[in-house]
């Protein structure tokens, strides 16, 4: 039977191992409670906007609010996390420095920390429970700093009031045993100075409130980092912000017009997801069930396309199909002839084909910009310019990027509009006499040039906007538009002569391409 709650966790932060180890946490007090504790964590930002931690209008908990009306395209605030972590499987950042080795847009890479191998207690942890993850190290490092005396105490006493879910995933005796075999390693390898509930409850509590680390050039995260503000944040699918990190700080920016008083919002998970993806992650992840507009949209047109609820399962069965197609793709891609089924990329566009025809009644077509149909449209292309294929991968990458419906100052809309940049630099450099250019229906290298200057000049507003124009990203954007511009005769890009000349090479690229001229560019 549990004990009466030992209340220590709230007392003196962390509880110490000469405290009982109860299992059952008190009832969860939460931070906006703390008016103290709400103080001392929103000073840690660095921001111009008033910002306030108090009861959500979301979810059971607390919320972060704007207190000041913030238009959209602005930075809220950035912060030093307190703790962040990159996937052991991250080849691109220094686990150290957080720098991207890899080259952006063609650009030279830059050489990699030498890391030297450590006799310290992480490596020690590492080398017992390899497959440690970045939210399991955060708990780690968490009890080991702790150890050390390094989490002040409102550190501590703010992460006891976070949201943990550990009830919900103690009810799951998988799961339970998981998080408890994790606590018991973190807990072991920083000398047991912590009681084992607290471990226990920390792991959880870090896999919910750590956000993703997500860099300025990259669709998917590198790693998670934890701060108590921005964990105070809730979800939508449709948000009105988004994190991500560029060097050692974290940034939330925000993606519409924030009215002061207004809830702030992020997105939890990928939003390339399709609904049916996003709502099961959630729960699993979360333990919510979203009912956000975006989520009652995407289903309500997902019924209204099936015309009977009993086949939304294998819609959702084929969107995974979708997505697991163009993962063993990309895995081919790596080794070439190891998955012959999948080096043609001719065959794949069939089985996708296939795929989406088998879920959808006969009379009707996949919409085009129905996940995770973009999203797979712009891993062909980047696939077919690795085989050398720049003609369908301009195909794809205008299909792609022109029926995604993402925000247009996102983070998403900008990475693609620079894949599709990308696809159209090497297309417009092929020479006249390419024979991928016999087909008399493809545009001309003058119309993919001209398009490409104009979604350039698209992607550096729209990373000014997402990023901001002290980011590394957005400057090598705007740097290479500046190299091109000095390279290009004729009318400059931004001028009413440009957009002349651009919107009738537009039409015929998208009409060959088979997207509708009227569509967002
Ligand atoms: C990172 S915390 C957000 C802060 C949390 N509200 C608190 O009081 O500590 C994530 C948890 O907040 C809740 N949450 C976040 N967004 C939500 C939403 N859109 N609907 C319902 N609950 C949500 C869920 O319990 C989720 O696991």
């Amino acid at each position: 039977m549990a004990k009466e709650p030992a209340k220590t966790a709230n007392k003196t932060g962390f509880g110490t191992a000469d405290d009982d180890d109860d299992f059952t946490p008190p009832p969860r007090d939460p931070l906006h409670a703390h008016p103290d504790l709400c103080k001392a964590n929103l000073e840690r930002l660095v921001t111009d906007i008033p910002l306030e931690i108090r009861a959500s209008n979301i979810s059971s908990g607390s919320g972060l609010f704007a207190g000041a009306d913030v238009e959209a395209g602005r930075e809220i605030y950035n912060v030093y996390p307190t703790m962040k972590v990159l996937e052991a499987n991250n080849d691109s950042f220094c686990h150290y420095c957080f720098e991207d080795s890899q080259p952006m847009l063609g650009g030279a890479s830059k050489p990699k920390q030498p890391t030297k191998a450590c006799t310290g207690d992480e490596c020690k942890i590492l080398k017992k429970v390899p497959q440690m993850t970045a939210h399991n190290l955060i708990a780690h490092r968490l009890l080991f700093w702790q150890g050390k005396g390094c989490i002040t105490k409102p550190v501590a006493k703010s992460l006891m009031c976070l949201e943990s879910h550990f009830n919900d995933i103690t009810k799951d005796p998988e799961r339970s045993t998981e998080v408890l075999d994790v606590a018991m390693a973190v807990r072991e390898a920083t000398g047991n100075k912590v009681n084992l509930a607290t471990a226990w409850k920390l792991v959880p509590l870090v896999r919910v409130n750590s956000v993703r680390l997500r860099p300025t050039s990259k669709k998917e995260s590198v790693g998670y980092a934890l701060d108590i503000s921005t964990a105070t944040i809730n979800h939508s699918c449709d948000p009105n912000a988004h994190v991500f990190f560029e060097g050692q700080r974290l940034y939330v920016r925000s993606l519409k017009k924030i009215a002061a008083g207004d809830e702030i919002t992020i997105c939890y998970l990928d939003p390339t997801l399709d609904v049916a993806a996003r709502k099961a992650l959630l729960k699993r992840e979360y333990f919510f069930d979203c009912s956000c507009d975006r989520c009652k949209s995407e289903l309500k047109e997902q019924r209204s396309l099936l015309g009977d609820d009993t086949k939304l399962p294998a819609l959702h069965q084929a969107q995974r199909d979708i997505i697991s197609l163009m993962g063993s793709a990309v895995r081919a891609s790596k080794y070439p002839g190891v998955y012959p089924d999948y080096d043609n990329l001719a065959t794949v566009e069939t089985k996708l084909r296939t795929i989406m025809a088998g879920a959808i009644p006969p009379d009707k077509t996949w919409p085009e910009h129905m996940e995770p149909l973009p999203s797979a449209r712009l891993s062909l292309a980047m696939l077919y310019l690795q085989q050398g294929k720049p003609v369908p991968a301009l195909r794809n990458a205008l299909k792609g990027r022109l029926f995604s419906v993402r925000r247009d100052i996102g983070p998403d809309w900008v990475n693609e509009m620079v894949d599709l940049v990308t696809v159209c630099i090497v297309a417009g450099s092929l020479p006249p006499d390419a024979a991928a250019l016999e087909d008399k229906t493809v545009p001309s290298l003058e119309d993919i040039r001209t398009v490409t200057y104009g979604f350039l000049l698209a992607a550096c507003h729209g990373a000014l906007k997402a990023f901001g124009g002290d980011s590394e990203y957005s400057k090598g954007i705007q740097e290479m538009m500046g190299v091109m511009v000095a390279k290009r005769p004729g009318v400059t890009p931004g001028t009413k002569e440009f957009a002349a000349e651009f919107e009738p090479a537009q039409a015929r690229v998208l009409t060959w391409a088979g997207v509708p001229v009227k569509s967002e560019s």
